[in-house]
């Protein structure tokens, strides 16, 4: 059973894409509770100067539209649930969620992933560099990230194929099959909406300009092929299979009561990442990550060294421009307690401790047919819950 609860109330009001079995095409959703309003015509019925915004198939127009119209929207929304008539009228376009197939919500342009959480990459660091100092002499000084591979974001729900690939055994013999330590990433992903041009970075401020909301993020990992192949140029093959995001995007402004200060910076930070001065873009969002219906994990965000802000500022800060749709997710979210690891590898300690389910069976990485929910949610206003909702995948044996 679930422990954190993921309301949509009306202090969330996540958006998303969804799709009837009566009625097929792809539109733009708003989640109230167990309800999906069905976006476009809602607008078009009762501000209908804003409807291109919203007309679909996808969120990417909203995304593009900038900040002044997600405000814009999101007031309407909450005019309207406020406004008991107005609910009323909006009777005909809400649809039960349970009736609903939700799509990938945007068209996803670039994927980046950092490496934003000191605890794992300290873990990650001994098992994989051990000997060595855990972070590397880059670590505290620029958000690490690489590039990953935007054509394999896939939406919640969609089976994952367990990867194959090269890997080196324990006897150095190198060899070519399924992957032996499939694992997961817990990740929060954020989406950018307003693009910026090339040659003009983005600075701290920028981050509420230009990043819509977040998702959920799973960020697949096959530990083996991983570890085989990342030296010099980090991470390839044992990560581009598959990434599955949460179907439901909360936008920043639901998330006002979530931000916290970043822990304390051990290392002076050059002027461009310095945001000792700035409002913090810590997010204190809570995670839970089950497996096959058991809670294996909790992470909390509110203590990664990195923020939001300061990765955007960092994945522009040599004029690279942003694209409507592009994703970039924080890294692995991992507390300093072993119950607040996102990842198995670190759950398991490199599969030296394996995990025992309350079903009796145990877990270094995947089995096929295992499944991961990862879902979250933040604290909001006047102790309301804002739910972030969850992202979900199973997988399946190698091809
Ligand atoms: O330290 C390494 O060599 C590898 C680290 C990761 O696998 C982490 C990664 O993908 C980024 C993250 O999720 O934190
Ligand atoms: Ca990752
Ligand atoms: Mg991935």
């Amino acid at each position: 059973m679930s422990t954190v609860s993921t309301p949509f109330g009306v202090a969330t009001l996540p958006y998303g894409v969804f799709s009837t079995a009566s009625d097929q095409r792809a539109r733009v959703g708003v989640a109230i509770d167990d309800l999906i309003l069905d976006l476009a015509p809602a607008v078009q019925l009762l501000a209908p100067a804003l409807a291109p915004a919203v007309a679909g198939p996808s969120l990417d127009t909203l995304l593009a539209a900038g900040p002044q119209t997600w405000s814009q929207v999101r007031a309407l929304l909450t005019g309207w649930l406020a406004d008991g008539t107005v609910s009323e009228r909006l009777g005909p376009h809400l649809v039960p969620a349970r009736d609903a197939v939700l799509h990938l919500p945007f068209t996803v342009a670039d994927y980046v992933d950092f490496y934003a959480s000191e605890q794992h990459a300290t873990n990650l660091g001994k098992m994989f560099r051990p000997g060595q100092d855990p972070l590397t002499p880059n670590w505290k000084h620029l958000p690490i990230g690489y590039h990953g591979r935007a054509g394999t974001v896939v939406a919640s729900g969609t089976d994952i194929v367990r990867p194959c690939g090269q890997r080196r055994g324990t006897d150095g013999d190198i060899t070519f099959g399924p992957s032996q330590r499939l694992d997961i990433e817990a990740e929060l992903g954020f989406v950018v909406g307003t693009p910026s041009p090339l040659g003009r970075p983005v600075d701290l401020a920028g981050f509420e300009r230009h990043v819509f909301g977040v998702c959920l993020v799973n960020d697949w990992s096959a530990r083996d092929i991983q570890a085989w192949e990342y030296v010099p140029l980090g991470p390839f093959l044992g990560k581009s299979f598959a990434t599955s995001i949460s179907p439901w995007v909360v936008p920043l402004a639901a998330l006002g009561s979530a931000r916290v200060p970043p822990p304390a910076r051990t290392v002076p930070l050059l002027p461009y990442l310095d945001d000792s001065q700035a409002p913090p873009w810590g997010l204190d969002v809570r995670l839970e990550v089950r497996l096959n219906g058991h809670v294996v994990s909790r992470p909390r965000s509110d203590g990664m060294y990195w923020t939001g802000a300061q990765m955007l500022a960092h994945l522009t800060a040599n004029g690279a421009s942003l694209r409507t749709g592009d994703l970039y997710a924080s890294g692995t979210i991992s507390g300093e307690r072993p119950g607040e690891r996102g990842s198995l590898i670190e759950l398991s300690w490199g599969g030296t401790e394996p995990l025992r389910l309350p079903d009796g069976t145990t877990r270094t990485f995947l089995d096929d047919g295992d499944e991961i929910v990862i879902s979250a949610s933040a604290p909001g206003a006047d102790g309301v819950v804002i739910g972030l909702g969850e992202v979900r995948g199973r997988i399946r044996p190698a091809i």
